[in-house]
């Protein structure tokens, strides 16, 4: 399958680092609790942010005579050491603000020193600290790819954080996640790539001492420590470590390591000796470890150790898509040159090509040559009489990537004889531009010349299996190929057979001709105008659909007579008062449009009969229009009664009837032609355009919007055919 850039590179970088990864996100979300561990146990006094070393520094050396060194580490815990009043070593913990000794520093925990071991260096020393390197690295490409496909997905970066579809567990909670926890993950790869250059000396973070001055150390003026100017300017908050003066020889001094500088002090009169300010390297190198620790702050532990348990979850989901998609990989048995059934397939996530493959299977099943592939291969098949083009539809109704080409690849590889084609579309009503792609694609067949629809495109909601199998039932009716119903894919849920009496049926002279029949259900059924009434003439397999006009409590079918027509002749033969059994399907597909404010209605021949019954449940003064295609005068006679008596009701507000064979000779393209300014104004009002009849009258109806979309709203016809304001039912 092709895939975008972003999509490969995502992939393999998540195969070449998903070992590591697990074992860095595991230690990972251990390490997390160490800072939280040791913040539990506090001793950080309460007076800590406040406290400066004007404060400090005077009384804990007169406090600890033999102090040497004070530091303040990541928990804000401030430690002192050197020797006590007792002569014994002197290593505690204490309150900055009085001296007051808070508790000694406990040996590190095995456990975490243990896990540290494992997460830096997977105990292999500097190799080790290599891979873990290049992990953090390949973990910074994958979090860029991505947020790529993120940007993709939601069509921008402005939509980055819009409404998510959830179509599957997975792929849902993979982007939902991925775009919660994008954040501190980049920080943590980043951090960790960061702290890896710089500990194999890639990045330059030496320290540069500072050369003090010993001639031009003074003696005085004599200061007290605590009027020290440096040390009222200076917060502990500031400081990492501080050296205090070994004797109190004038030579020796203070040295205060502060975050961003390292100081020293004269410790009689508070000059500051020399000042060196640390490499942004060197700062950057405690903002990462104190990024990719979470050491200063419980929360970001808490948050890092949340973001590494997202990895976990990323690898597994992104295994489960990557493993769904390639269960849809297709195995022909038959080549392309020699196959005379083709599929073609636009899919992204793989479920469309479990539906063709399904399809696939039974053709061959039933000994046909078939050949199933993406629509971006769609070439020359010198042997093909069928295609079925399935295709999914993604971002602002675009292709998805492995059909991106195929408008190009339909222009220029003609086929050489007719082919009958059939186009699903697979979407999402979640999504504004339903099956948009679908609607293109089947617009785009309908202008080649060597292709003949065999059924109106059908659509597929969020992979609806009984839907799919409404179109497998059809298709396999109209292309005259049985498609046993065994694979789960294709289950259709049926409503039952029910009894109907014929109430009313018109009388014709010969084959041709077309009839009404009203038929009343014996029992109360739910069904209105667009629905389809499926029969079985033969009591077999064989299904005849006829469209339903809802006049009164009865459907109302018309039907022309077909000479040896197996639905027409059986539904001819009925008398007034014979029973019927047939089934009642709901089409909602094409119900008159309840929201919309005005609705074009197109038909030709016995296309009209859904048409008549919604024109008669409408209320007086309807924006309705009906523009109605016939042979001549007297095939419109049929329905002459009826359609006179709506427009004197105001339930239809124009009636405009071409006649094929008489007069002008005019096809309902040319009458909507004509009317182009009102069909545009429809369309552009979220008004409705509905459509039945001949697929041949869709096919130049359907040519015709596309150039008044084209020309006054600058819009394809895909566009309203994919929101619903262009609906079709043609056969
Ligand atoms: C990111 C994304 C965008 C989508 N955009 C649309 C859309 O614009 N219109 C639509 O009808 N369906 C849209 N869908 C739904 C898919 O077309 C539908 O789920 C389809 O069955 C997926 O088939 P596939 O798994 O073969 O790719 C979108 C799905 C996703 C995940």
């Amino acid at each position: 399958m092709t895939i975008s850039i972003w999509r490969y590179s995502h992939l393999a970088l998540a195969v070449s680092s998903f070992l590591l990864l697990t074992l860095a996100s595991v230690t990972g979300i251990l390490l997390a609790f160490q800072p939280i561990s040791e913040k539990l146990q506090s001793y950080r006094s309460e007076h800590f942010s406040e406290t400066n070393l004007s404060t400090t520094l005077p009384l804990l050396r007169k406090q600890y005579p033999g102090i040497s060194s004070l530091s303040v580490d990541a928990n804000e815990f401030v430690q002192v050491q050197g020797s006590g009043n007792d002569g014994k070593k002197l290593l505690a913990y204490v309150d900055p603000a009085t001296g007051k000794i808070l508790g000694v520093p406990e040996p590190k925990s095995e456990f975490f020193e243990w896990v540290t071991a494992l997460h830096r260096s997977l105990f292999l020393h500097e190799a080790g600290r290599f891979f873990v390197g290049l992990t953090a690295f390949l973990l910074l490409l994958i979090t860029v790819s991505g947020t790529m496909l993120i940007v993709q997905r939601q069509r921008g970066f402005k939509r980055f954080f819009t409404k998510i579809v959830n179509e599957n567990f997975a792929q849902y909670y993979h982007v939902v996640l991925g775009r919660l926890s994008l954040i501190p993950i980049f920080i943590l790869a980043l951090s960790g790539t960061y702290l890896s250059l710089a500990r194999f000396g890639l990045i330059d973070t030496a320290r540069i001492s500072a050369d003090v001055d010993f001639d031009a150390i003074r003696e005085e003026p004599v200061k007290n420590a605590a009027e020290f100017e440096i040390f009222r300017k200076t917060r502990l908050s500031e400081v990492q470590t501080i050296e205090f003066p070994f004797s109190e020889d004038p030579e020796d001094y203070y040295t205060l390591k502060l975050k961003d500088r390292e100081l020293t002090v004269n410790q009689i009169t508070g000059d500051i000796l020399t000042t060196v300010k640390y490499p942004s390297a060197t700062i950057l190198t405690e903002l990462s470890l104190d990024l990719h620790t979470g050491r200063t702050n419980a929360v970001w532990a808490i948050i890092i150790a949340i973001a590494s348990a997202n990895i976990l979850f990323f690898i597994y989901s992104g295994f489960a898509i990557t493993l769904k998609r390639r269960a849809g990989r297709v195995r022909n048995k038959y080549s392309a040159a020699e196959s005379e059934y083709i599929i073609l397939v636009g899919s992204e996530n793989g479920s469309t090509f479990g539906y063709a493959n399904a399809i696939h299977k039974q053709l061959i099943g039933s000994g046909k040559a078939a050949f199933v592939t993406e629509l971006n291969n769609y070439t020359v098949f010198p042997k093909a009489s069928h295609m079925i083009v399935m295709s999914a539809t993604y971002g602002l109704g675009n292709p998805p990537t492995n059909a991106a080409q195929f408008a190009k690849v339909l222009e220029k590889y003609p086929q050489p004889n007719s082919v009958h084609y059939s186009v699903v579309g697979f979407g999402s009503h979640g999504y504004p531009d339903f099956c948009k792609f679908a609607f293109e694609a089947d617009n785009l067949f309908a202008k080649q010349k060597w292709a003949v629809p065999l059924l109106e495109i059908h659509t597929v909601n969020d992979k609806s299996p009984e839907e799919f199998g409404q179109w497998a039932t059809t298709w396999s009716q109209h292309a005259g190929i049985p498609l046993t119903v065994d694979s789960g894919s294709m289950v259709t849920r049926q409503d039952p057979l029910q009894s109907l009496i014929v109430v009313e049926k018109t009388e014709i002279e010969k084959p041709g001709e077309s009839f009404l029949i009203k038929l009343k259900p014996k029992r109360r059924t739910n069904f209105t105008s667009g629905d389809l009434l499926a029969i079985y003439p033969a009591n077999d397999h064989r299904e005849r659909l006829y469209s339903i006009g809802k006049i009164g409590k009865d459907i109302q079918l018309s039907v022309k007579l077909h000479e040896q027509g197996l639905g027409s002749e059986y539904l001819y033969r009925l008398g007034t008062g014979s029973l019927l059994n047939a089934r009642i399907v709901s089409n909602p597909h094409f119900h008159f449009p309840q929201r919309a404010t005005s609705v074009i209605m197109i038909s030709n021949g016995t296309g009209i009969a859904p048409f008549l019954g919604m024109i008669d449940q409408q209320k007086p003064n309807a924006d309705t229009y009906l523009y109605c295609g016939f042979r001549d005068r007297a095939s419109f006679g049929l329905y002459k009664n009826s359609i006179d008596k709506n427009v004197a009701d105001h339930k239809l507000r124009s009636l405009q009837i071409a006649y094929s064979r008489e007069g002008e000779k005019q096809y309902v393209k040319d009458l909507l032609s004509r009317d182009e300014l009102l069909v545009a104004e429809v369309l552009n009002k979220e008004g409705v355009i509905m459509l039945c009849g001949s697929l041949s009258m869709q096919t130049n109806v359907i040519e015709l919007l596309e150039q008044i979309c084209q020309d006054r709203l600058g819009k394809s016809v895909s566009y309203y055919q994919s929101r619903s304001q262009i609906l079709m039912d043609c056969y």
